[in-house]
């Protein structure tokens, strides 16, 4: 199916999940556990409605909005995810052209299969960020700091949400067209095709530190001088605790609900850490966010930017880099249209007083109060 025909996100996971091998899809698109938290992230956008503010002049958007210093087109950035080459041969460095000719922001995961330098080279201008596991070997992360600095990644990530790697390598079939390989993880000390599946989960243990603290996150904090964005944050206290490390952003994130199951959606934590952060750092937020509506919805709770995981995903497993640019394609312009439709020209148009929880018409409607909107709009001279 030719990908110009797919106009929204949906359709392109349908596409996806029939372009895609069974391993993969399952892989991909897996909750943790029972899904609750997973199907949450979706349902809970929805519980949110848009109070619109009509004519005012948004003849001309601006959809633009600086991150860490650095611009983008949009406020639309793709968060890091494992293996790209499960869906697609040119792998992450597919994704980062799709993200660089979009001129948006890309996170690449620890866990590519492409080098975080042959990435960097496939899209050299792009926005890049690294996200950096934990390591029993502190030398080893400090060697990769110090790569990720050289090939222009601007920002190194950390991931606060997965004290341990659940995924079981002794579900890799065999006819994966090659084996798993990740070169930023045993670059250094393994030799292409010396570990098969099943050696690869003890090697982990061996390399990867599990269940890291806040004394490693603020080893990294002192051992770069990149901006440091803390993933995976959903409460007040531990939003605190980053600002009070000097940690640069925090992601608001459930990992997709692939980690703890039963905690809260993304975006219904969302107002409370921004107000904990109250400005010290930037806040972003990602889960479940699929069209533009959810987008605008984040940024007006708060969050200065949002991240997709699986769209991407979608997005390349259907047409590579282009079908990566044709995602992010389709929600700027679902937010560019949103932003019109709810009166805004701008990204700091975008206001709380745009959206209202659902239960504020429920709570209402039992006493019996009249239902006229938000009223919280503040007042302006229209
Ligand atoms: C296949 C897959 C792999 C992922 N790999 C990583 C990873 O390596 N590091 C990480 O911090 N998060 C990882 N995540 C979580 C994403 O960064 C992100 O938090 C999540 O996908 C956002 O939710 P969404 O998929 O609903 O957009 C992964 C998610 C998926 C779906
Ligand atoms: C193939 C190794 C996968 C490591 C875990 C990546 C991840 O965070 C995920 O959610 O999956």
């Amino acid at each position: 199916m030719a990908t110009t025909t797919l106009t929204t996100l949906a359709e392109f996971e349908k596409a996806a999940r029939q372009k895609t091998s069974e391993f993969a899809w399952s892989y991909v698109s897996r909750p943790g556990k029972d899904g609750q938290t997973h199907t949450d992230n979706r349902q809970a956008f929805k519980r949110y409605r848009l109070i619109p503010r009509n004519l005012r002049d948004v003849y001309i958007r601006d959809t633009s909005v600086t991150i860490l210093g650095t611009k983008l087109d949009f406020p639309i950035a793709i968060a890091p995810t494992a293996t790209h080459r499960l869906l697609h041969p040119d792998a992450e460095s597919a994704t980062a052209r799709g993200a660089a000719s979009m001129n948006t922001a890309m996170v690449l995961s620890s866990w590519s299969e492409h080098s975080l330098e042959k990435v960097a080279a496939a899209a050299p201008r792009g926005v890049r960020w690294f996200y950096l596991l934990f390591y029993r070997d502190r030398g080893r992360m400090k060697r990769l700091l110090v790569r990720a600095e050289r090939a222009g990644y601007t920002a190194i990530v950390l991931t606060a949400d997965q004290p341990f790697f659940t995924f079981s390598f002794r579900k890799v079939p065999s006819t994966l067209p090659m084996p798993l390989w990740f070169p930023n993880i045993y670059l250094e000390d393994v030799p292409p095709g010396a570990l098969g599946s099943l050696e690869l989960a003890d090697y982990f243990k061996k390399t990867i530190k599990e269940a890291a603290t806040w004394e490693d996150v603020e080893w990294v904090r002192k051992n770069t001088r990149l901006p440091v964005v803390l993933k995976g944050i959903l409460s007040v206290e531990d939003a605190k605790m980053a600002v009070r490390l000097g940690i640069d952003a925090v992601l608001v994130s459930n990992h997709g609900g692939r980690q703890l199951d039963g905690g809260p959606a993304t975006i219904d934590v969302l107002t409370n850490i921004v107000r904990a952060v109250g400005g010290e750092a930037e806040v972003y937020l990602d889960g479940g966010v699929r069209t533009g509506t959810d987008v605008l919805k984040a940024l007006a709770l708060g969050a200065r930017c949002v991240f997709i995981g699986r769209p991407a995903l979608w997005g390349l497993a259907c047409n590579g880099a282009e079908g990566v640019q044709q995602v992010l394609q389709i929600l700027k312009d679902e937010l560019n249209l949103t932003m019109a439709r709810s009166g805004c020209a701008k990204i700091s148009d975008i206001q709380p007083s745009l959206v209202v929880h659902e239960s504020y018409y429920l709570y209402r409607q039992m006493l019996h109060l009249p239902r006229n909107g938000n009223n919280m709009i503040p007042k302006s001279k229209y």
